[in-house]
C-alpha cells in the first residue's frame, strides 16, 4: 500500500531542478566566501553537489535517499567549529534567498538541518 508523504517542502524548493540550481549557486558562494573557501576548494565539487541535492531532497520530504557516510564520518577529517557551521548556514541562507526559496520554507529546512551540528561540529 502506498504511503502518502508530505513533499510540500520539497515542492517549495522547486523539486529536483530547483535543488540542482540551489546547489550550483551554493557551491559558487562557498568558494567565494573567505571563511568557507579553505574547506571546499579541494573537494570534488561535482560529487559534493550531487550528494547535497540528494540529501536536501530527502530531508525536504522528496523522493530521494542519500546513502554514503554518516554526517559524523563525512566531516571527521576536518576541524569544524560552531562558527564555521554558522557561517555555512549564513551562506546557505543567502543562496536560498537568491534562488527565491520562500522564507518560511528556508526556515523549515534549516530546522531539519540544525540538529546535525552535533555530528558536524567537532572542534571547540
Ligand atoms: C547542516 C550542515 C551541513 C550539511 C547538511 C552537510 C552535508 C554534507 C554532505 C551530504 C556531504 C557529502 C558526504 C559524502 O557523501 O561524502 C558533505 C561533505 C563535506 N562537507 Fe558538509 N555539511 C554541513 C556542514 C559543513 C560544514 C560546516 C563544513 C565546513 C565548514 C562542511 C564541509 C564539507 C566538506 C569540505 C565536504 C567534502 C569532503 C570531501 O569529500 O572532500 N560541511 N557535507
Amino acid at each position: 500500500q502506498a504511503v502518502a508523504r508530505d513533499d510540500s517542502l520539497y515542492q517549495s524548493f522547486g523539486g529536483q531542478n530547483g535543488l540542482v540550481r540551489l546547489m550550483d549557486d551554493f557551491m559558487t558562494r562557498l568558494l567565494a566566501d573567505a571563511r568557507m573557501r579553505p574547506f571546499f576548494k579541494d573537494a570534488d565539487q561535482a560529487a559534493l553537489k550531487k550528494q547535497l541535492v540528494l540529501q536536501f531532497c530527502e530531508v525536504s520530504g522528496g523522493p530521494c535517499r542519500r546513502d554514503g557516510p554518516t554526517m559524523k564520518e563525512a566531516h571527521d577529517g576536518m576541524d569544524i567549529t560552531r562558527g564555521d557551521f554558522n557561517a555555512l548556514v549564513e551562506v546557505l541562507q543567502d543562496s536560498m534567498s537568491a534562488q527565491g526559496v520562500p522564507f518560511a520554507a528556508q526556515n523549515r529546512l534549516l530546522a531539519r538541518l540544525a540538529p546535525m551540528h552535533r555530528d558536524i561540529v567537532n572542534t571547540p
